[in-house]
């Protein structure tokens, strides 16, 4: 394959409700749309899911930005790739870190990789599900009450799943009041690292409530006090934040850092680095399930794809577009049916980006070629 062009859209969607984490509230959605075009006019299409701020990594969309136009895409243009695994393996492997740089074009690259084969996305992966359980994250709200309307509608929707957001004082007592209501439900939380060892009291509360799992309770970049901390707790710990690549999930794994694992395409580098994660967690009787980072349909279709291989047997995050957004960039949007979304047969992703409303949510954009430039960087 020869890529001779690449184009990064800076795009912008409104949410239709804001995002509250325990490390902040979200009301738009900022994101670099990554296009990459063959010599013969297909393209391929990935989203990087690095957000406009470093709140829940380091990365965000002006790092990826500067990455992807200063080494990544330099790369790319120079080489002629033959399998996209070789991206990871061999054309990245000097370029330390910035993970949602390097997945958002190995991303593009696999779609048109695919698209060539003639072979759905979760076909050139090694997909075998034909559908996929989803779940939803609710984000933290202003009452206890206004969490249990929304779970009420999407138990309604049929949705698998249901993981809170969680911090300290948004905890025990919303947990107790939910499992009141709904003692049977799917449950989760998420603290997005809102903790330390010191809450263990308060962590050993959540213990009762017959939860799925916590994820990421500690540092987004630990895995110690995780491993102190599941020696102490029966509910299973789930890592997010803190895995960002085969080796993260080997030493968590050994170490006993958590019994769960959370696979982010954009935080562990791309679509051949979960593959391998999610190999290594089948070996160990790690489940696995896809998180989600509010992507627009480009980056819930890469999450389907990589949902649909046999060790994601807990339902993630990607639930419908229209949960998010008033309108989708896909064609069609990405739609859930009584919890479970089809896994696409078409070639590639299988969600068609829509040119008109790429468009019409457009800030800038950026087309790059091979030139002398590119090439003496690369
Ligand atoms: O609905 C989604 O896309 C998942 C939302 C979510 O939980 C999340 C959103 C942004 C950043 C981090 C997280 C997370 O899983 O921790
Ligand atoms: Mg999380």
């Amino acid at each position: 394959m020869k890529i001779k062009q690449v184009i990064l859209r800076h795009l912008k969607l409104d949410l239709l409700e804001p995002f509250t984490t325990s490390f902040g509230t979200e009301y738009d959605r900022d994101f670099i749309l990554v296009e990459a075009i063959s010599d013969d006019g297909i393209s391929g299409w990935a989203e990087s899911v690095a957000m406009l701020d470093p709140l829940y990594n380091e990365e965000t969309l002006k790092t990826n930005w500067h990455i992807l136009e200063d080494y990544l895409i330099p790369i790319i243009l120079k080489n002629e790739i033959k399998h996209p695994d070789e991206i990871s393996e061999k054309y990245f492997t000097h370029i330390r870190g910035n993970y949602m740089a390097k997945a958002a074009l190995e991303g593009a690259v696999w779609d048109l990789y695919a698209k060539k084969q003639g072979a759905s996305l979760s076909n050139v992966l090694g997909g075998t599900k034909k559908k996929i359980e989803v779940g939803v994250s609710i984000g933290i709200k202003d009452s206890i009450d206004s969490t249990l309307d929304i779970i009420e509608a999407r138990l309604g929707e049929g949705y698998k799943r249901f993981k809170l957001k969680i911090k300290p004082g948004w905890d025990v007592e919303l947990i107790d009041k939910v499992r009141k209501v709904y003692p049977e439900i799917p449950l989760m939380a998420d603290a997005n690292s809102a903790y330390t060892l010191k809450d263990i009291d308060r962590l050993s509360a959540l213990d009762d409530f017959n939860l799925m799992m916590i994820e990421q309770p500690l540092a987004y970049n630990d895995i110690i006090d995780h491993a102190d901390l599941q020696s102490r707790l029966k509910t299973p710990i789930c890592l997010d934040e803190s895995i960002h690549s085969l080796e993260d999930a080997r030493k968590a794994i050994k170490l006993g850092s958590c019994k769960i694992i959370n696979i982010k395409i954009g935080r562990v580098g791309g679509l051949t680095e979960s593959k391998k994660i999610h190999d290594l967690c089948l070996e160990h009787g790690i489940p696995l399930w896809c998180g989600g980072m509010l992507e627009s349909g480009i980056g819930r279709a890469h999450n389907i794809a990589i949902t649909s291989l046999p060790n994601f047997t807990l339902p993630g995050d990607t639930a419908a577009s229209s949960l998010y957004w008033a309108e989708d960039i896909t064609d069609p949007e990405v739609t859930v049916e009584n919890g479970m979304i089809s896994v696409p047969e078409l070639p590639g992703i299988g969600y068609e980006p829509s040119m008109e409303k790429i468009k019409k949510y457009t800030i800038h954009s950026q087309t790059y070629h091979l030139s002398e430039n590119v090439a003496r960087n690369a």
